[in-house]
């Protein structure tokens, strides 16, 4: 008995000894795992990219509010040196990824709205945007052709001498204009990794397109808009229906519209139909998806309509206009032509709203546009036809006539009449361009928030100008077709790149039926091309050379 207690004894204190030594062996062996984990996660290329575009923009503020006291406008003489911008936007070949490198030290490649790269395998979308016909090689964009240019030192130099007050802003080209609480101070030098977001977003634009699908701004913007606190919600005007004009720490400024419910009433006519903030979001990626590039991005956000518009607001009118609804929810309406009543309220539930927020485009005063009357303009009665309405030659005229006679003004016209087609955009009565760059240019895709209206009806006059005129884009057709093939499918990439935004947390920016719609309507507008093509030899306006072949 004795004896067995002492070897029970024993035994206990063996298995004591042994579960020690386990569990140290076990914290040696966590400890290392941790130090090599640490270690892969400080090289990782993936890691750093995810982290980068939040910490890439605190370090643009941060180096921001270190300046001088301010003075003028921060965006006036928003411009860099032609040598940053070479490398910055140069594409089509290793150049590009080098660009990219420089321009972004810290690989920040997305964001939250996550249009980057390095998604998961297997993505639609990137197989898409990694087509050839997604990366034609472009020669290198001459000075003349962005829309701002950065002033040399020798010109920024005589301009101090010019001016009084120049002593006090050596350190910085752009100063802010606000010193409102709230805002980061600006001091932008010609060295871009100081320029926020947006700011880099305005110096891409060029003659051919508003972003370059593959650089940095795109993400980076668009996560801004998406995270930034709002310190500032006014009202815009211009237009028919309420706008908001959101401001940011950094100076950067949105276009806000709410959301208004979805579907469209039957019984509305197309000019009497709100705006949806989910059209303007969707437009944004089927546009960059069909490879144009012409909308400033846009992003979904959830906003909290008491704190972050009726509580920052400056504008009395509209802060007056807040009331709550017999269902507890806060609303408002604000001041505007259609659509600003009580009875049609913007509303949260019981604050949240969401919203679409569109990068504003550089102002007016720095890059004036020019707004041109559609030909196919609806007449925007109930009873009268437009002249397009009743003439099929119609478009033999406009052909003829400036600025349609020459440049690609007019198979430009025939790309914004695909999107609206595939979107159901009845309201294209106007388009700008910048006026910097005359006739020849890209058309803005802007005001896209009657489109999505109806999936279970397709709006053949929409297609009525490609018919009449039968001229369409060699790489227009060419993606068009892609998009129509099952690995391509125009109804997966939209549904997968509308996934990447904030928005889709809350519910699906579109609904199945209406991303079925748009692969029903791109089969449509290849049987109008393919008529075309049949009837006239100069169906198709070659941009592209030969060796990209119509996909099978
Ligand atoms: N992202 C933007 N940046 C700068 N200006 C913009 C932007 N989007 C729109 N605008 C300007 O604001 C004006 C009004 O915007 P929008 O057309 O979207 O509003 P709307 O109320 O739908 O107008 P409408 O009733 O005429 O259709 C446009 O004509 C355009 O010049
Ligand atoms: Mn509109």
């Amino acid at each position: 008995m004795f004896r067995r207690t002492v070897g029970g004894r024993s035994t206990r204190s063996i298995c004591l000894v042994l579960a020690c030594l386990s569990l140290a062996l076990h914290l040696v062996l966590a400890l290392f795992c941790l130090s090599v984990l640490q270690t892969a996660c400080v090289f990782s290329p993936s890691s750093l990219s995810s982290s980068s575009s939040s910490s890439s923009s605190s370090s643009s503020s941060s180096s921001s509010s270190s300046s001088s006291p301010s003075s003028s406008s921060p965006i006036h003489d928003a411009q860099r040196t032609s040598r940053q911008r070479q490398s910055a936007f140069s594409d089509g070949n290793s150049a590009h990824d080098a660009a990219e490198r420089n321009e972004r030290p810290t690989g920040a490649k997305m964001s939250a709205g996550g249009m980057g790269k390095e998604d998961a395998d297997g993505s639609k979308l990137e197989a898409l945007f990694s087509h050839p016909l997604y990366n034609l090689p472009r020669p290198q964009t001459p000075e003349d052709d962005w829309l701002l240019r950065v002033k040399t030192s020798k010109e920024e130099e005589e301009e101090e001498e010019k001016d009084s007050g120049g002593e006090e802003f050596k350190d910085s080209d752009w100063q802010s204009a606000s010193e409102e609480d709230g805002y980061d101070r600006a001091n932008w030098t010609v060295a871009a990794d100081s320029h926020p977001p947006w700011l880099r977003f305005h110096l891409g634009i060029s003659r051919w397109e508003l972003y370059h699908r593959t650089g940095p701004q795109l993400g980076r913007v668009s996560h801004d808009m998406a995270t930034q606190p709002i310190l500032n919600a006014v009202q815009k005007k211009g237009g028919t229906q309420l706008k908001l004009l959101m401001s940011f720490p950094n100076h950067g400024q949105a276009l806000l519209k709410p959301m208004k419910g979805v579907e469209t009433d039957v019984n509305l006519f197309y000019f009497s139909d709100f705006e949806r903030h989910n059209a303007e979001i969707s437009a944004f990626h089927l546009d960059r998806i069909l490879g144009f590039n012409r909308i400033p991005p846009v992003v979904g956000r959830l906003v909290d309509v008491i704190k972050e518009i009726k509580d920052v607001t400056t504008d009395r009118k509209l802060s007056r206009t807040f009331f709550t609804s017999p269902a507890g929810n806060t609303c408002f309406y604000g001041q505007c032509s259609y659509y600003c009543s009580t009875e049609h309220p913007v509303c949260g539930s019981p604050r949240m709203l969401e919203v679409s927020l569109a990068t504003m485009l550089p102002d007016l005063s720095l890059a004036p546009r020019r707004s041109w009357r559609s030909p196919w303009r609806r007449s925007y009665s109930r009873t009268k036809l437009a002249q397009w309405e009743k003439e099929p030659s119609y478009c033999e005229e406009v052909k003829k006539t400036p600025p349609y006679d020459r440049g690609t003004r007019l198979v430009d016209l025939m790309d914004m009449v695909v999107l609206d087609f595939l979107m159901g955009n009845m309201d294209r009565h106007h388009y700008e361009t910048f006026e910097k760059f005359g006739n020849f240019t890209f058309l803005l895709h802007l005001d896209n928030g009657r489109a999505f209206g109806r999936h279970s009806q397709d709006e053949p006059s929409i297609l009525a100008p490609l018919k009449q005129c039968c001229r369409i884009r060699r790489s227009t057709l060419l993606r068009l077709s892609l998009l129509s093939l099952p690995g391509f499918r125009l109804s997966d990439v939209m549904r997968e790149s509308l996934s990447r935004d904030p928005l889709t947390a809350v519910q699906p920016l579109l609904s199945e039926e209406h991303l079925s719609a748009l692969d029903r309507r791109l089969a449509t507008v290849l049987q109008v091309l393919r008529t075309c093509r049949d009837l006239h030899d100069d169906a198709v306006h070659d941009d592209v050379e030969g060796r990209y072949e119509e996909p099978d």
